[in-house]
């Protein structure tokens, strides 16, 4: 077992007990250190001021997200000529979202954090049930290691003195293919090309040149200091300090991984393998698969390698959540966010379904940008460059996840955590319930079964036009329905005895993530409409509207909790600069949007 230890480089910083602790409330595998009371010692800019006379809303909030509690927040008054209490509303604690709110505050920034939801890390929360800790979406964790610059998620815990101990995965994920094509991903990156090249001995120089591309480019990343690239002081300082780095991504933004692994591949089974490497991440085949992205997570998994948090995906969520309310901001749970108030163009607060209203000198919203401006803003047009996205991106279909808890033995010795399956036929990879994917997290770390148990999570694509209009009781007998297929085709190509071990099956359908996770139609992400140039249509996080600011999947670089890190990242970058806190250059800011407004219409 790993642990990942944070040296702190300010004194202040330095090993400061989390104030008052309960140990029923001790977070499992994870140490957060309080440093608020030294904050402003290193962070001491850009605040906001608080008196009790500007105060526009007062807020109690409680992060005991084990017991659940809701926060408490009572209404005193609103003078809008006064200052802000809040530098940022940040609507919604998806891991996106959360980033950005810690990486603000961290900065010295006043941040409050509505949640619709009762626990923080919507896709990437958990929930607990007969012993039993699901985690809600993904279980395999890129960007969770202690070195280079793209370990993203642990930098982000970090900054708010977090640390995690997480368990190493020997193999990233387990294909099982058409034609009884068996591929382990091993985290040894020499030991993953042997065994391709192995069933692809015709095409080795093909394999070594694409995944040698792939390491190219995945070095200039880790090679960069990771901000804005919306901000340009620091944008065209990377390209004085790394040319030929930036120079490479430039180059690969545009371009797809299908098209640079036909330069080098013929054999089509094998770029029917690298659609699925790619599907498995991005919902699309390769050549619908941005290269930057595609070489992030072939690359990151053998150098950083895949690393699961002990005691579940959903305690990062938590300790981030912590983490910002110890640098003294704030998460509201139970907020669900109706619209967000706008004054002369400008957004300047936000309105709850229950009527309470919050004002900033700046709004984030971590809902889907389809969320962001179908429901939340209530303008009568969508700005140009949105309408620009839908057209270029849909949304990408839901999925339908089944969590089972089973008996041990119907696991053979050795089982992989993860799992991709497509029993026939090649063609099936992209149809709904056509691959399935399948996590096993307590082959990691046992402690989120009870003893004698696994844990069980599979999921499908599926729309959620499939769900709708049916009666209860007919959802209901469908959704056991699909399950039970679902369930057949593991039993018959991995567990023998699966179905007669199961002691514990939940089923959630498009409508579950709907209803949960606040998505439009539950949907995973972003899909490109069509082909796509590479990276270049995706949006950043500046919006048409002023002081409104999007983050998370629906954002530059997509779909990934590595990926909404980064995203949170260079939001909290952007909104920091045009809160004064980071430095900033207005002509070249609006120099630099204009231009990258302009790339995303050639998209
Ligand atoms: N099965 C899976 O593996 C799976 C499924 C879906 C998404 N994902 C991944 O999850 C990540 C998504 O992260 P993210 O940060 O973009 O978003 P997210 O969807 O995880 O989180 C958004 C949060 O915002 C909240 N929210 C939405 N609308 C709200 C409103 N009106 N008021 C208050 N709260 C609101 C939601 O409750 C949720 O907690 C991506 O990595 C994506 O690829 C994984
Ligand atoms: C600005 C301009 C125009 C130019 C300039 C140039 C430059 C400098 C550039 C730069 C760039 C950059 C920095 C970029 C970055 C990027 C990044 C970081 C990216 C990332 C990405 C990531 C990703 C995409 C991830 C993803 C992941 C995922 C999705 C995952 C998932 C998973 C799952 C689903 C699981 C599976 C399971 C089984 C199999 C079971």
């Amino acid at each position: 077992m790993n642990t990942l230890n944070f040296g702190f480089s300010s004194p202040n910083l330095k090993s400061k007990p989390l104030s008052n602790p309960k140990p029923r409330n001790q977070y499992h595998g994870i140490f957060c250190f309080d440093s608020s009371k030294s904050q402003n010692l290193e962070f001491g800019v850009g605040r906001a001021k608080h008196s009790k006379k500007n105060n526009i809303f007062r807020s109690k909030s409680v992060v005991d997200v084990d017991k659940v509690v809701e926060s408490e927040s009572s209404y005193t008054s609103v003078n809008r000529d006064d200052d802000y209490l809040y530098d940022a509303i940040v609507i919604g604690s998806g891991v996106g979202g959360l980033v950005a709110a810690t990486q603000l505050a961290v900065k010295g920034a006043k941040v409050l954090v509505l949640e619709k939801y009762v626990i923080p890390g919507g896709s990437s929360g958990f929930y607990k049930r007969d012993g039993f800790t699901f985690d809600v979406g993904s279980s395999v964790m890129f960007g969770f290691s202690d070195k280079g610059n793209l370990n993203l998620i642990t930098q982000a815990l970090a900054a708010v003195g977090c640390r995690m101990q997480v368990i190493p995965d020997p193999t990233t994920v387990h294909f099982h293919l058409p034609n009884g094509l068996s591929v382990q991903v091993h985290r040894e990156y020499k030991e993953f090309i042997s065994e391709l090249i192995s069933k692809f001995p015709h095409e080795k120089e093909g394999i070594l040149k694409f995944y040698g591309v792939c390491w190219k480019i995945f070095n200039a990343l880790n090679s960069l200091e990771l901000k804005s690239l919306e901000e340009p002081i620091y944008l065209f300082g990377q390209f004085f300090k790394k040319p030929l780095e930036c120079l490479t991504l430039a180059y690969y933004l545009p371009q797809n991984a299908g098209d640079i692994a036909r330069k080098y591949i013929k054999d089509p089974e094998l770029l029917s393998f690298i659609d699925a490497e790619c599907f498995i991440v991005s919902t699309v085949n390769a050549m619908q698969t941005p290269m930057i992205n595609a070489s992030m997570v072939l690359c990151d998994r053998h150098f950083g390698g895949i690393n699961y948090p002990v005691g579940g995906v959903g305690e990062i969520a938590k300790s981030l959540a912590k983490g910002l309310v110890n640098k003294g901001s704030e998460i509201l749970y139970k907020a669900n966010a109706s619209s967000i108030i706008l004054e002369n163009g400008k957004a300047v607060g936000v309105k709850l379904s229950d009527g309470r209203q919050f004002y900033a000198k700046t709004i984030i919203s971590n809902a889907t940008r389809w969320d962001t401006f179908g429901k939340l803003l209530k303008t009568e047009e969508l700005p140009e460059e949105e309408k620009r996205f839908q057209k270029a991106y849909v949304k990408a279909p839901s999925f339908l996840s089944i969590h089972l808890g089973v008996k041990a033995e119907v696991l053979p010795p050795n089982t992989d955590c993860h799992h991709f399956v497509l029993e026939d036929d090649w063609k099936s990879l992209e149809d709904p319930y056509g691959s399935i994917f399948l996590s096993i997290p307590t082959v990691l770390d046992a402690s989120l079964a009870p003893e004698g148990n696994h844990i069980l999570h599979i999921f499908t694509t599926s729309s959620i036009e499939d769900w709708e209009g049916l009666s209860r009781k007919d959802y209901e007998a469908k959704k056991e329905l699909v399950a039970e297929k679902i369930i057949s085709r593991l039993e018959k190509q991995l567990f023998p005895g699966l179905k007669s071990s199961i002691i514990f099956k939940e089923v959630g359908t498009p409508k579950t993530h709907r209803r949960y996770l606040a998505r439009d139609s539950g949907t995973y992400g972003p899909m490109p409409r069509r082909t796509p140039k590479g990276l270049l249509g995706m949006p950043f996080n500046t919006t048409a509207i002023n002081g409104l600011y999007c983050v998370g999947d629906s954002c530059f670089p997509g779909q990934g909790v590595i990926a909404v890190s980064f995203s949170g990242v260079m939001c909290a970058h952007r909104v920091a600069a045009d809160l004064g806190i980071e430095k900033k250059n207005p002509v070249l800011d609006t120099g630099l949007l204009q231009l990258l407004s302009w790339f995303r219409s050639l998209a």
